[in-house]
């Protein structure tokens, strides 16, 4: 559950008067996310998520992330709108922190994946990527080897806290991927952290893609092994091969890969795996008391970090 942030009723009050979006009926914390503060909000014309951005988000990248929302949905890509208050503006303050009024989506997220979500999840993801090919901003990757670089520099002290053998791991990892991190591959618009839960379906059709707070200019190969990663391991940490066949080959039918492209997956599989075991792990070291927010595993990160490091090719994903 993700409320960090509780606006006051007469916060609240004085927010929505800048809107013409109704009455408010309600408005309730959401049980779920972890970087932002969520609440369902329902107003007599329906639906609408108010999100509150919390510490990882830059309010100066909210500009970007609420124009590529409107830029993808209008090119046919299922996204939240943001809604504008009375003064055409989407981008507010409320609580003392940035905050925006976005549409509702309809749909659920899968809680068991298939290989049909899988399959659907590539065709969505390559379409996303052709749609951005043509939005105008870039946002540098703040969580590419800089952001790995300071972040396991704060954490690798106490790393093994978590797990025996972590810190050297991390190091380890970090210092191969300095080496070996691809530099030409084809860039574009990546959501950059398309896990399930961000991702809605209503009767086995995609819906649509939420959370764009992570979107930013790098490779697109690299969004591909980050759905790679949070789709196609089983529970108990087992590879899917079968899974991620349907999203590799879903994805490359829509926007083909190059060879550099196919040569780099493992690289950046390894790449995608550091940069969720060390955001996860510096939330595990460094949790907030009293937030209403579930501290996810850093360890199945590592788990996968481990398969990675031993596949020799993109053959191994499911393509050739
Ligand atoms: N536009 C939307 N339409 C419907 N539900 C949404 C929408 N945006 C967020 N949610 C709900 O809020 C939850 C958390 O949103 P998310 O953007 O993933 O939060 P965080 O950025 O904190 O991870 C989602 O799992 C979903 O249930
Ligand atoms: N997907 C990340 C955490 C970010 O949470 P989200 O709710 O924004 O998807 C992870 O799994 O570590």
């Amino acid at each position: 559950m993700a409320v960090y942030t509780e606006p006051s009723d007469d916060e609240l009050r004085d927010f929505l008067a800048e809107y013409a979006i109704g009455d408010a009926l309600s408005c309730k914390g959401i049980a779920e996310g972890v970087e932002n503060s969520n609440f369902l909000l329902v107003t007599t014309q329906g639906p609408f998520i108010l999100t509150l951005y919390e510490k990882r988000v830059d309010p100066a990248d909210l500009p970007f992330f609420l124009d590529l929302m409107q830029h993808l949905a209008g090119k046919g890509v299922g996204c939240p709108l943001p809604v504008n208050g009375k003064d055409g503006r989407a981008l507010r303050t409320l609580a003392g922190r940035p905050a925006a009024i976005i549409t509702f989506l309809t749909g659920m997220w899968p809680r068991k994946i298939t290989v049909e979500h899988c399959r659907a999840l590539g065709t969505a993801l390559a379409a996303l990527h052709v749609a951005g090919a043509d939005f105008p901003h870039v946002r540098r990757n703040s969580l590419s080897l800089d952001g790995w670089r300071s972040l396991a520099a704060s954490c690798v002290a106490r790393a093994d806290a978590c797990e025996a053998g972590l810190a050297a791991a991390i190091t380890t990892e970090l210092a191969e991927l300095e080496q070996a991190w691809p530099s030409e591959l084809p860039v574009g618009v990546i959501h950059a952290d398309l896990f399930p839960d961000n991702v809605f379906f209503q009767d086995a059709k995609l819906t649509g893609l939420i959370d764009f707070y992570f979107a930013c200019t790098d490779a697109l190969a690299y969004d591909l092994v980050i759905c790679l990663n949070a789709w196609c391991f089983e529970p108990d940490g087992a590879f899917n091969a079968t899974k991620a066949r349907a999203l590799m080959r879903a994805y490359v039918a829509v926007r083909p890969l190059n060879q550099a492209e196919l040569a780099a997956l493992p690289v950046l599989a390894r790449g995608a795996s550091l940069r969720f075991l060390l955001t996860r792990l510096y939330d595990w070291l460094n949790r907030v008391d009293g937030a209403l927010v579930r501290v996810k595993d850093p360890l199945e990160y590592a788990r996968k970090l481990r398969f990675h490091r031993q596949v020799r090719d993109a053959g191994e994903y499911g393509l050739d």
